[in-house]
């Protein structure tokens, strides 16, 4: 099929489709595209003859060779449609896009071309926004790409990372890309609560249910209805709670504390946790059957550490989010410590480092004077051995040579050389053993 021909019959299919989509020949080149695809990237008809990765990355080089993954490229070698997150220059700026890839056969089986089609992924913003998910890293796209996924789906989510990587803010995020984002997303907080208030928060109770129960109340589960149930930090739940969430997991019902009447739930479930569960099933404080019902698919968050290329990104995010911390920034040498420190609690860390920064600072700068000891540390890079005008040694092995000198000097009064030295002339001879062992390495 000539290129006059795949354009024909693929014109009207592309122009029925409502998102971005183009016809891509083998070799990357535009063939034909859709108007949702020309106003998404270029606002002109100009892309068709163009390279895909010019469009949509402006890069020079097909993606797999830019150091991404090219769904055309998998394409050619599964023979199957692929789908991949990528980052594209859009008229937007940039967007986290679902880039999906489909090979087209003529009359003789072969794949004479591909269509492509594209959806802007809205549960992330690559750039600085007022609220939401921010991230471009590798290892947040990873993260991105399964919440994209699971999120139109009712599927139970288990979101597992370490304290403040954002679990409350993906689960969040999955709830506003499903069709039930119209509908209340409910937070329970599982750690600190016991037995009887846990139940009475999560089913509601009755009038006079126990002491204290003056009047009927709503639970949590009832207040999700029809939305995103989200259970923060499951690993806390103690084990004779689990016996009920797994039943009302199963059973898709409750009932309210005091009351025999059985209700029907209807929520999405989302849960949370920085334990890992395995090790606590061994340890026989997790149920097993209510892993398996809460983890149908688990995604990992990335610790913040494991973000790097993320950092400068966030701050600018969080300086934002921040009451009057749009007016801040932080200095290049402050980001450059930042970036070399673990931050063990995460972005919530890195929040509470700008709000202390703000304060301590005399003017709109956070330099590092403003950090905290432990991150600012790792600040002053070591003179180098040209500024320090002389060889930088580990202390032991200075030791060792001042004393093979100090011996050199005056080898027959070892006696008086300890006492001068202030260490017992033993002392003196264990250190001199050492010295010699590592003159001798030397
Ligand atoms: N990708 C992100 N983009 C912007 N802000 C983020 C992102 N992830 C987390 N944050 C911010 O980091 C802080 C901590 O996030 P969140 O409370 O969702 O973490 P968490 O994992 O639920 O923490 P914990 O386990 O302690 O409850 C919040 O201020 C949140 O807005």
């Amino acid at each position: 099929m000539t290129a006059v021909e795949t354009v024909s019959q693929f014109s009207g299919i592309l122009a029925a489709l409502e998102e971005p989509a183009a016809i891509l020949s083998p070799d990357y080149k535009i063939i034909a595209a859709n108007d949702a695809y020309i106003a998404h990237y270029k606002g002109s008809d100009a892309v068709v003859g163009h390279h895909c990765y010019e469009v949509s990355h402006h890069y020079d080089v097909p993606c797999d060779q830019a150091g991404e993954s090219c769904p055309l490229r998998e394409c050619q070698r599964t023979g199957r449609r692929q789908r991949v997150l990528h980052l594209h220059n859009t008229r937007h700026g940039e967007e986290h896009v679902d880039v999906e890839m489909i090979p087209i056969t003529d009359n003789s089986g072969r794949v004479s071309c591909y269509l492509e089609k594209m959806q802007v992924v809205k549960e992330a913003a690559a750039s600085p926004e007022e609220q939401g998910l921010v991230g471009r890293s590798p290892a947040f796209m990873a993260m991105l790409e399964l919440v994209h996924r699971a999120a139109p789906s009712d599927i139970s989510v288990l979101l597992l990372g370490e304290s403040g990587t954002g679990k409350e803010l993906v689960a969040q995020a999955i709830h506003q890309a499903s069709r039930r984002k119209q509908m209340p997303f409910v937070t329970v907080e599982c750690s600190g609560l016991s037995e009887a208030l846990f139940e009475s928060e999560l089913f509601g109770h009755e009038k006079g249910a126990f002491t204290g129960a003056v009047s009927s109340k709503e639970g949590l589960v009832e207040a999700a209805r029809g939305g995103t149930l989200f259970l923060d930090e499951l690993g806390d739940v103690p084990l004779a709670l689990q016996v009920k969430l797994l039943r009302l997991i199963e059973t898709g019902t409750y009932r309210r504390v005091g009351s025999v009447t059985v209700h029907k739930a209807d929520f999405r479930l989302v849960c949370a946790t920085h334990k890992a569960l395995p090790d606590m099933i061994e340890a026989g404080t997790f149920r097993k059957d209510l892993y398996y019902r809460v983890s149908a698919f688990p995604i990992p968050l990335p610790s913040l550490s494991q973000r790097g290329e993320d950092l400068a990104l966030l701050v600018e995010t969080l300086l934002k989010r921040i009451p009057e911390g749009s007016g801040y920034h932080l200095s290049a040498r402050a980001l450059e410590a930042l970036a070399a420190y673990a931050f063990p609690g995460n972005i919530r860390e890195l929040r509470n480092i700008l709000e202390r920064g703000m304060l301590l600072t005399d003017d709109n700068v956070i330099d590092i004077a403003h950090l905290p000891r432990e991150c600012a540390n790792r600040t002053e890079p070591l003179p180098t051995e040209q500024q320090f005008g002389c060889t930088v040694v580990p202390l032991h092995e200075l030791e060792s040579r001042y004393l093979a000198h100090l011996v050199s000097l005056y080898p027959r009064n070892k006696k008086q050389l300890a006492e001068q030295l202030g260490v017992s002339e033993r002392t003196l001879y264990r250190k001199l053993t050492k010295a010699d062992a590592l003159m001798q390495k030397s």
